[in-house]
């Protein structure tokens, strides 16, 4: 109070009680205080004790700030550190070593997820959203090794916050944190921070690499499928890895097999590239799988990819989120080396008249065909046929030009293997599969005598699935036991390729038939009478509804097509008629021309004629009167020489008349 006292006099005095010590006009405030009901001294104490947590804040920022400086210079010059996005593969390798060395489910901050199959991009999201992350906790086929008989077991993962785990002894923080700058309609990205003791980095880069090499090693027994995530913009995101397919399990002609893996090993091979350029060819290679479903073009894609240790990028073109500058940018991110799958790439219905993105088949099932007058039978029936697919197909917001510019435009990536599948090769775009875009084709079909076979001994291949197949095989070697059991398979085998109609079965329904037998080849064999039976009368029934709807077709087809040649035939002969009548118009005027043309000329001649005549006459008229005038000159002329002859003759003869005298003669005569 004292120290109060000596600041404030006034104040203090008064609240004292002392009015008369305090600084001028202290007292009257303290009056003034006391007047309202307000003791000055507990103002006194709130303002004192204000004034003292003022000053310890301001001493805590300071500190803090002290703090802060202190822990940057610490971690500028003492701790390594190192940032993984979500968004990068690393994060899912580094991730799935967490997950291996239980360095998460240990902390006290974890997450939980029933998680089954990440594969589901909907799902990714909807964990992402909860700060978990694609660990893969997956076996084989999608089976859950997390799961009991009631469903998916609950799993811990490291949620976001801080941690602390022991590397080889030394201490290592993590951090996981949302990405601030998430607006809650695009999915959260996390960043992963990992930081050690001391500059050297060396610890975080073991780390790192080794997480990487533990991912890419389990990878190596299993496939990395990678499939189109609809974030804005859809991105490629790793889905749950399939387990590695052998080869031998996919059944073909073996022949056709090896010629494919060797093609496709020779362009994988380092000096394949430096090949391709040297002969100014870009370094790609397309191949398509066609043929009927369920015969094994998925599967070879996968074994193939297994067997060439490949990643796969699977894309389907049929989706809404799918346009052409998306798929040019999925495209340009594919890595180096991996198997881009276009599966069934005739369902997004691009055609060459789909150059605008639309279906075709859309397209065509409402093209009028009153328009089209093309009475072509074979084009009609094409139409027809590919009109009928119509109703099968999806819409695509995908262009054949846009689908050809990210296969084998400038930005689209070199080193990259593209396999296209389809169900329907004849409806597919020349220009998509043109060589250069496809550079081998590959056909799959029904079983014949040596896929049957194939199926029947890869379905029972392992003697350890039948352990009483081979009778009395508890007193043999192990050595024995296989010799005796590839024996009695290779018999079985071919007793089944003999009974079983080749070419009438997808390699899928011949395999669904034997695993529903797996445990029992023989079994397979007893009860393939009944199977075929069954399956033949529905292959029947199918065929005659196939039969029937092709007639139904046909007929339709044909009745179009006499349509449309009624129409032509009546159009041609509307247009005869037409043509005839313009000729017999036009002969009649030619004739009308030319009547009248005679006519004209006619009396043009009668005319000309005419005026000849009169001027004959004239002419003759005109004669006439020369002559008359002649004549009348040449008798005046007579007259008068006559006159002068007679005049002569008097004046000679001495003979004169007395009324006349012969100047006045003479002068009677000239005049
Ligand atoms: N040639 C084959 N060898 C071994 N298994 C096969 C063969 N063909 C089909 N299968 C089996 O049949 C099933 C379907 O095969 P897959 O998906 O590869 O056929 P697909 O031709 O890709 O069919 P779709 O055109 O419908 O996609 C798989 O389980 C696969 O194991």
């Amino acid at each position: 109070m004292e120290a109060i006292s000596a600041v404030l006099p006034g104040l203090a005095a008064s609240a004292t009680g002392d009015p008369g010590n305090g600084f001028p006009g202290g007292m009257f405030v303290g009056n003034m205080m006391a007047s309202i009901g307000i003791n000055p001294s507990v103002l006194m104490k709130i303002g004192v004790t204000l004034t003292i947590i003022a000053s310890v804040f301001g001493f805590l920022s300071n500190a803090w700030e002290g703090i802060t400086q202190i822990s940057k210079f610490f971690s500028d010059n003492l701790v390594s550190s190192a940032t993984i996005r979500s968004t990068d593969e690393a994060y899912v390798y580094l991730m799935k070593w967490l997950y291996n060395h239980k360095i998460s489910t240990d902390s006290r901050l974890f997450g939980v997820t029933c998680r089954k199959n990440q594969m589901n991009p909907n799902y990714r999201q909807h964990t992402r959203w909860y700060g978990q992350d694609p660990v893969e906790d997956t076996e084989t086929d999608g089976i859950n090794i997390l799961e009991d008989d009631l469903g998916p077991r609950l799993k811990y993962t490291a949620a976001p916050g801080f941690y602390h785990f022991f590397y080889k002894r030394r201490l290592v923080l993590m951090q996981r944190k949302l990405k601030d700058d998430y607006y809650g309609f695009e999915e959260p990205d996390v960043d992963l921070t990992l930081f050690t003791f001391g500059r050297s980095p060396l610890t975080l880069r073991t780390i790192l690499e080794e997480a990487r090499l533990e991912y890419l090693m389990e990878q190596r027994s299993s496939t990395l499928l990678h499939t189109v995530v609809a974030s804005y913009p859809p991105t490629w995101a790793l889905g749950a890895p399939r387990p590695s397919r052998k080869l031998d399990s996919v059944i073909m002609k073996e022949a056709d097999k090896e010629k494919l893996l060797k093609d496709m090993q020779d362009y994988l091979k380092p000096s394949a590239k430096k090949w391709y350029h040297k002969h100014g060819l870009p370094y790609r290679r397309g191949y398509l799988f066609y043929g009927l479903p369920g015969a094994g073009k998925t599967s070879l894609t996968l074994a193939l990819a297994s067997e060439l240790c490949l990643p796969i990028y699977c894309l389907s073109l049929v989706s809404n989120y799918m346009a052409d500058d998306v798929l040019m940018t999925l495209f340009a991110t594919l890595p180096k080396r991996c198997i881009i799958l276009l599966e069934d790439i005739d369902s997004a219905g691009i055609d060459r008249q789909s150059m605008s993105g639309v279906g075709i088949y859309t397209a065509m099932a409402s093209n009028n065909d009153e328009d089209d007058e093309d009475d072509e039978a074979e084009d009609i029936r094409k139409r027809e046929e590919k009109k009928k697919m119509a109703s099968l197909k999806q819409n695509s917001f995908v262009s054949l030009s846009g689908l050809l510019n990210a296969i084998d435009g400038i930005s689209s990536h070199e080193g990259r293997i593209l396999i296209m599948t389809t169900n329907y090769r004849e409806l597919l775009d020349k220009a998509l599969i043109r060589p250069g875009r496809v550079d081998m084709e590959v056909h799959f079909g029904n079983a014949d005598i040596e896929i049957l076979e194939g199926l029947f001994k890869a379905v029972y291949s392992d003697e350890e699935d039948l352990p009483g197949f081979v009778r009395g095989s508890e007193k043999m070697t192990q050595g024995e036991r296989k010799q005796k059991h590839t024996e009695k398979l290779e018999k079985l085998a071919q007793e089944f390729g003999a009974r079983v109609p080749s070419d009438k079965f997808t390699p899928a329904e011949v395999q669904g038939y034997l695993l529903s037998h797996k445990s029992d080849p023989e079994d397979a064999l007893d009860a393939l009478d009944d199977w075929l039976k069954s399956k033949l009368n529905e292959i029947d029934l199918l065929e005659q509804s196939e039969k029937k709807a092709k007639e139904r077709l046909e007929r339709a087809t044909e009745k179009k097509i006499k349509e449309l040649q009624k129409k032509k035939r009546d159009r041609l002969k509307e247009e005869r008629k037409e043509k005839e009548e313009e000729e017999k118009e036009q002969k009649e005027k030619e004739e009308k021309e030319k009547e009248e043309k005679e006519k004209k000329e006619k009396e043009e001649k009668e005319k000309k004629a005419k005026g000849e005549g009169e001027k004959k006459e004239d002419a003759e008229e005109k004669g006439g009167e020369k002559k008359d005038k002649e004549n009348d000159e040449k008798t005046c002329s007579e007259e008068k020489s006559k006159m002068v002859n007679d005049i002569s003759e008097k004046l000679t003869n001495g003979v004169t008349d007395h009324g006349s005298e012969a100047p006045n003669g003479t002068a009677e005569v000239a005049s």
